[in-house]
């Protein structure tokens, strides 16, 4: 992100997408999409964000074209983040590791995105393997979609992690908030995003400069988390997604991420997407997505 700058964009093949580049909906207007995107954007955009689904639309066809567009995303210098939100129990969930953070897979990346709600335990094997192949992960926290908040935002009872922080053990940054007690009889410090948020704090203690796990929290919040008792310094990297056709601005940022704003990655699809299938256009776009997160959290 120094050197290309902070920007991520997302690979999104929506089929109005592909009606509005003039390309079929199938197969063949999925390959060109892409083949353009990574064209425009591999060799200078710091991160490229496929979303698998786009690609799963199409079966093992469309799984090809992704694994392609990963492998030369990557061969040209970006990090790849794979956007396919798993989660499972834990056995299963070690497949899909294995799926998208394996270095013999077909899919590897650098990083996956995962939803921790079968608990964060269930992403041990993931966590484990990302440790192993010096892989990430991004764990979903805040999403930038209004229907996030009746779940991550819920008042949760105690758990072992709250025993583990009145013992001094569990919060990482130092900065898990008060003891156990005052845990139970907390209120938003208490939500199922700030559970999530502290243990991925937990992770990524004592690694310099931040450590490879992650959270999702959306551009879109309007406010700061802190304000819900949410901490989101976890010296790990926050993937804010929610920027253009959600709505979000690059301006959004500081108000959103306070005092971690250098830590976000800012993501942007279709605001970027909709400029294609030029491919000026769509460097010309995320270059100005760039200058303008630059503006903002300087
Ligand atoms: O994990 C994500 O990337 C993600 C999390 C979230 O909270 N909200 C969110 O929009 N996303 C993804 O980010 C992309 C946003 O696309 P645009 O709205 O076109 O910029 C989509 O691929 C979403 O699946």
């Amino acid at each position: 992100m120094d050197a290309r700058g902070p920007l991520c964009v997302g690979i999104d093949p929506h089929p109005s997408l592909l009606a509005d580049w003039d390309l079929a909906d199938d197969i063949h207007g999925l390959e060109r999409f892409t083949r353009l995107t990574v064209e425009a954007l591999a060799d200078r955009t710091a991160v490229l964000k496929p979303q698998s689904a786009f690609f799963e639309r199409f079966g093992s066809r469309g799984i090809a074209v992704l694994e392609k567009a990963v492998a030369e995303a990557r061969d040209a210098g970006a990090v790849v983040i794979m956007d396919a939100k798993r989660g499972d129990i834990g056995s299963t969930m070690a497949a899909y590791a294995d799926a998208f953070l394996d270095p013999s897979s077909p899919l590897f990346s650098d990083a996956l995105t995962v939803s921790p709600y079968l608990g964060f335990g269930s992403l041990r094997p993931a966590v484990e393997l990302a440790r192993r192949n010096g892989c990430g992960l991004f764990v979903l926290a805040l999403t930038s979609n209004p229907e996030g908040a009746e779940v991550q935002h819920a008042v949760r009872g105690a758990t072992a992690l709250d025993a583990a922080g009145a013992a001094g053990g569990a919060g990482g940054t130092g900065a898990a908030p008060g003891t156990g007690a005052a845990h139970r009889t907390g209120s938003e410090a208490h939500s199922v995003a700030a559970t999530v948020l502290r243990h991925l704090a937990a992770e990524n203690a004592g690694a310099e400069p931040m450590g490879s796990f992650g959270a999702v929290v959306g551009a879109t919040l309007g406010g700061t988390p802190g304000e819900l008792g949410i901490d989101l310094a976890i010296n790990g990297p926050l993937l804010a997604p929610g920027i253009g056709a959600q709505g979000a601005t690059p301006a959004d940022l500081p108000g959103v991420f306070g005092g971690v704003v250098r830590d976000v990655v800012p993501s942007v699809s279709r605001g970027v997407l909709k400029h294609g299938p030029d491919i000026g256009g769509m460097r010309d776009s995320a270059r100005r997505f760039v200058e303008e997160v630059r503006a903002a959290v300087n």
